[in-house]
């Protein structure tokens, strides 16, 4: 009797336990699904941009919005109704990104007048003296080479004094051209990730302070990759921003892409595990999601960016993590970007508004501090005014000529 007792007692206290576990994870879920269903809308443009590059932004339509997964739970299957093209709507075709940053070389032109022209100015005179050379230096200083690159290129260069002395316009030219695709790296790495791999999309974090150009750089990014052919979802992760979700997803619109968005104030990481499961089961290329670039604290918002790769490496690894920094904010960005690195991996730089600034040696100097690739430039307000980063023709378009 006492042991039928004992058996009874320790069957009763499984059970309790089993269920309260059940709970606890019916709760988690329910908390995650609350937040997601209450806000995440799957934005559909009307047609899709090119129905024969895999999956289109038409075909990945869910209609009512989807219950996200929670992060620990099986992704529940995204229904793909067939698409239903609104005619006379038209998206618009990206040209390819080849090529684009000699296309938009005289956008240069700021650091091609200071930079290019200044040392070509100094480096033709006859004879160089020391007060020559110390100009060299600060015109490279000036222009955000930084001191290591700098002293770089002068030391090379004055081992050339015989060669300069007589070289002609073009010779030097080149000659400055040469020293400075250098300094800049010629031999990275600066292939973007963002084919489909092993059956899923590539994944591209975009992370960076606000006002950086981060929303700005995702729509961009979006057009080359539907320039170049491929199909996209694009994730409006930053959440703390309504108007971020709402440019973000009017970059989608004009060519056809897919955005997965959140109510503002919701869950970021959320929101990117959504968009991240979208583009899984419309076989996109590549989800390319914007994050959020202000909090109330630094540690907060780094520990929010942490917390949106780890959901999102639930669906797999991540592909990219671009980091983009305003070049016209100069020595400072980098002090911001090295925060950055140390709260998430940066797998390459983005830097925009090179436009507008006439230190274009901003691209050594995050390169060489940060030791992270530049991939990628911005060289104005308009929607493809975006080109990979080519060291060679960077060196070209700043000394012009
Ligand atoms: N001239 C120039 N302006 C740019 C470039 N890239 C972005 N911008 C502008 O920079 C401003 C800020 O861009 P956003 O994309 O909103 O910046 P963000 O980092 O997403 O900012 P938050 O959404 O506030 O976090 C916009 O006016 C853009 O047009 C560029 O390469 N050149």
């Amino acid at each position: 009797m006492e042991f039928v007792l004992i058996a009874l007692a320790i069957l009763v206290v499984a059970l309790v336990t089993g269920v309260s576990l059940l709970v606890g994870r019916g709760r988690r879920t329910l908390r995650l699904d609350d937040d997601a269903a209450a806000g995440t809308t799957l934005t559909r443009p009307p047609i899709a941009p090119d129905p024969t590059s895999g999956a289109t932004a038409a075909d990945l339509y869910t209609g009512p919005p989807a219950p996200a997964a929670p992060a620990e739970a099986e992704p529940v299957p995204v229904e793909l109704p067939p698409a239903e093209p609104e005619p006379g709507l038209l998206f618009e075709t990206p040209l390819p990104s080849a090529g684009r940053l000699v296309r938009l070389r005289s956008r240069l032109a700021r650091s091609q007048s200071s930079l290019g022209r200044g040392l070509l100015t100094v480096l033709a005179r006859e004879k160089l003296t020391e007060d020559d050379w110390e100009e060299v230096e600060e015109t490279l200083l000036a222009a955000d080479i930084g001191v290591g690159a700098t002293t770089q290129i002068v030391q090379r260069l004055r081992t050339q004094s015989l060669v300069l002395a007589t070289a002609s316009g073009t010779q030097l030219r080149d000659l400055v051209v040469r020293e400075l695709t250098a300094v800049l790296g010629p031999d990275l790495d600066r292939t973007l990730h963002t084919d489909r791999h092993d059956g899923r999309p590539a994944v591209v974090l975009v992370v960076g302070v606000n006002g950086a150009g981060k929303t700005t750089t995702v729509g961009k990014i979006a057009r080359v990759l539907v320039g170049d052919g491929k199909s996209v979802v694009l994730g409006a992760a930053d959440t703390f921003r309504a108007a971020a979700a709402d440019q973000l997803e009017t970059w989608g619109e004009r060519v056809g892409v897919l955005t997965v968005r959140g109510r503002e104030g919701g869950d970021p990481a959320s929101v990117a595990f959504e968009a991240v499961r979208t583009g899984i089961e419309g076989e996109v290329d590549a989800v390319l999601v914007d994050t959020a670039g202000r909090l109330h604290t630094k540690s907060g918002l780094m520990d929010e960016l942490g917390k949106v790769k780890r959901v999102v490496e639930k669906h797999g690894p991540v592909d990219e993590v671009l980091l983009v920094l305003d070049a016209t904010t100069g020595q400072n960005g980098v002090v911001q970007a090295r925060v950055f690195t140390e709260a998430v991996a940066v797998t390459g730089v983005v830097l925009t508004k090179l436009d507008g600034t006439a230190k274009g040696g901003i691209v050594v100097s995050v390169q060489r501090e940060l030791g992270i690739p530049v991939k990628l430039i911005g060289l104005g307000e308009g929607p493809d005014d975006l080109a990979p980063f080519e060291p060679e023709a960077f060196a070209e378009a700043i000394v012009g000529g």
